[in-house]
């Protein structure tokens, strides 16, 4: 073996890490600074145009596991061209990842492809070993929710998330709505079409290029302004001058007009306010007000922000401005004006940041030994334990009585000389 491998992992591979999630599967190997692949969380079918996606919990266990052996498959073949069998894996998983889910994956990388170990490690969590801090209110934006968290000393409260399903999917489906209501294509022959009359429907990869590239948030003051003339129904309140309309290219010859009022409001839907008053923004003093009040000063000041979704240019800056205009109203003013909101800037871009937390994680051999959940238990027990409870024994009812309880962290491989 040469020597460069043996280095600091006892003799053992690294692990490779997961981040499987709705919209972008990242993977790569603990201990590298960023993931090796950014890839969509879909596979394509034989003799089907469309890409199915792997995330799917309306699915029946069968196809989901041939969905997820497939992506996996892919996966280590395509992109890491490692052996399974050889690494233990890392899984970054939400905490509000359905069981089922949970287990068909467990079942794809124990039973087909027979890894040696698994440790389950909450996102959340992990983002907090990206910065060396215990105690922060992290949320995560990516593509289908927005999940709050706060984690204190090292423990995620549970009973204490907020969430909404406000994500890059709603932006997408607001934008697509946006640019067929309102934007002409030109095309070699005409000019001035309307969008459905020249293409049926624009694929959500399209989509999501016109919002990456074109749209952004705007600050407070605009953003109200927008959502005022939004919606006031009788027109007096005046819109903020929009920004430069843009011409997008969707093929060599059609031309797509994007409005610039459709790019600084389509993000607008995030910081609106629902029927319950809820927006992004309030489900973090919703949660903080939730809190033990002595975690309150330590919780406002250590903001995590995750999740690709953070990442539209003008997003934590909006979002800290609406924090600290809403901690004035009376629903929060109370237990929350006195305090200061302060978001971190981890080392890794917002859609990363958990990945790097599970690579760091996954690199500490210790870690790996005693927490992963070994295949021998999982054969013998065939189930998982949920990861809140990895300490307590299996019950007795899952194992032969009369025999020892299988060790349920029991390491894959041994790091002793
Ligand atoms: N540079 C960027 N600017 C704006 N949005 C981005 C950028 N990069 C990714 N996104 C958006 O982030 C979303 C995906 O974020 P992320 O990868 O955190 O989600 P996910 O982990 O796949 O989903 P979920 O957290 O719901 O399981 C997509 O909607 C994508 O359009």
């Amino acid at each position: 073996m040469p020597l460069f491998e043996g280095l600091g992992t006892g003799g053992e591979k690294t692990a490779v890490v997961v981040d499987l999630g709705a919209a972008y599967t990242k993977c790569g190997f603990a201990g590298e600074c960023g993931p090796r692949c950014i890839i969509p969380s879909e596979i394509q079918r034989p003799g089907s145009t469309q890409p199915v996606k792997v995330v799917q919990y309306n699915v029946n266990t069968e196809e989901l596991f041939s969905l997820l052996k497939d992506f996996i498959h892919m996966l280590y073949f395509r992109h890491l061209l490692v052996n399974p069998r050889d690494r233990r894996v890392v899984i970054i998983e939400s905490v509000l990842c359905p069981s089922h889910f949970r287990e068909t994956l467990t079942k794809v990388f124990f039973r087909y492809f027979e890894v040696p170990s698994i440790l389950f490690a909450p996102s959340h969590l992990m983002s907090l070993l990206t910065l060396g801090i215990n105690s922060a209110m992290v949320m995560d934006c990516g593509y289908t929710e927005t999940l709050v968290l706060p984690v204190y000393e090292g423990i995620p409260i549970l009973s204490l998330w907020e969430a909404l399903p406000l994500g890059g999917k709603t932006i997408h489906k607001e934008l697509e709505s946006m640019l067929v209501d309102q934007c002409t294509v030109d095309t070699d022959s005409t000019n001035g079409q309307s969008l459905p009359s020249v293409m049926g429907s624009i694929s959500e990869s399209i989509i999501e290029d016109i919002k990456v590239r074109t749209c952004f948030v705007s600050d407070l003051q605009r953003g109200q302004n927008i959502q005022k003339a939004k919606f006031n129904l009788d027109g007096t309140a005046q819109r903020p001058d929009p920004p430069p309309d843009v011409d997008y290219p969707l093929d060599g010859e059609t031309i797509l007009h994007i409005k610039g009022s459709i790019r600084d409001s389509v993000i607008e839907i995030l910081f609106e306010q629902d029927n319950e008053e809820k927006s992004i923004a309030t489900l973090i003093l919703d949660s903080l007000i939730k809190c033990p009040i002595d975690t309150r000063k330590t919780l406002s000041e250590n903001l995590v922000i995750i999740g690709g979704t953070a990442m539209l240019p003008g997003f934590q800056h909006r979002l800290l401005a609406e924090i600290r205009a809403l901690k004035e109203k009376p629903k929060y003013k109370q237990s929350l004006s006195n305090k200061n909101f302060r978001i971190h800037s981890p080392p890794a871009k917002p859609n990363c940041t958990s990945w790097l937390g599970g690579a760091i994680f996954g690199s500490l051999q210790d870690i790996l030994g005693s927490r992963s959940i070994s295949r021998d238990y999982y054969n013998q027990i065939g189930r998982i334990p949920d990861w809140c409870s990895l300490s307590s024994p299996p019950p007795e009812s899952v194992y032969d009585p009369g025999k020892t309880p299988p060790p349920l962290m029991k390491r894959a491989f041994s790091t002793e000389k």
